[in-house]
């Protein structure tokens, strides 16, 4: 089932009078549970892809459907609603908020977003860290922690509003390549047992070999699409 239709976008970006086409007139399709790689050189367009597919940014022309939504029709105040809702996002540099600590980080993502009992909440923050192997770090503020710590807080930061896809913008661009392996497993066991479907800008070889499917943009338009439809890895 697909989640997410991009049907023949384009994004312009305008400086005073030169334009900058960012996106040139694409279609493509991800489906729910997906493990998805936009990959390209830099300045190809996939941050840019990533942003409108989180409703961070609109498309200049064409259609952009997630789960069924027509999102290229909603204003600012929507488009910031459905993203604070419904889409997880995982940073190149964590962005975790330093004066918190990992479980007031997750608390306050939830707390954003849904309404719970503070029993239920706990319970709930609780069992996403210990699936994620960083229950110990719950007290600890973000500049206590190594940056695969951080990113592994960040990965239940996105998780824990249960969103119906997770965004991951280079997400191991700032790690050494055993740790970046590691986050990486981890997307792929939650990739695997919870079916979350994950959306990742990157140009990592690492990432585009674990990926199910890839879409690989140049100048804005795609040049190919590799698609594997193996279950598993
Ligand atoms: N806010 C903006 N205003 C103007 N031009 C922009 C803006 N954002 C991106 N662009 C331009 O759009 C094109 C695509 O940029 P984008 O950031 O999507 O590429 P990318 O593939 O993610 O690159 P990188 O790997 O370097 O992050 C580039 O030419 C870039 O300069």
């Amino acid at each position: 089932m697909t989640i997410v239709e991009a049907k023949k976008i384009t994004k312009i970006y305008k400086h005073g009078k030169v334009e900058v086409r960012a996106i040139d007139d694409i279609n493509f399709k991800i489906d729910r549970g997906d493990f998805a790689v936009i990959a390209g050189p830099s300045g190809s367009g996939k941050t840019t892809i990533l942003n409108i597919i989180g409703a961070m940014d609109s498309v200049t022309q064409g259609k952009i459907i997630i789960n069924q939504q027509d999102i290229s029709v909603l204003n600012k105040d929507e488009r910031a609603d459905f993203r604070r809702d419904k889409i997880g996002f995982i940073f190149q540099s964590y962005n975790l908020i330093p004066v918190l600590t990992v479980y007031e980080n997750i608390e306050f993502a939830l707390d954003l977003c849904k309404k719970h009992s503070p029993l239920e909440k706990k319970d709930k923050i609780h069992r996403l860290l210990r699936e994620l192997g960083i229950f110990q770090l719950k007290d600890r503020r973000p500049p206590e922690l190594s940056g695969g710590q951080q990113q592994r807080v960040a990965i239940a930061r996105a998780l824990i509003k249960d969103p119906i896809l997770v965004l991951a913008d280079e997400p191991t661009a700032n790690l050494d390549t055993q740790t970046g392996k590691e986050v990486l497993d981890l997307m792929v066991k939650i990739n695997l047992e919870k079916k979350t479907t994950f959306i990742f800008s990157s140009h990592d070889i690492m990432i585009i070999e674990k990926a199910r499917r890839v879409i690989k943009l140049r100048d804005g338009k795609i040049e190919g699409e590799e698609y594997d439809s193996k279950d598993g890895f």
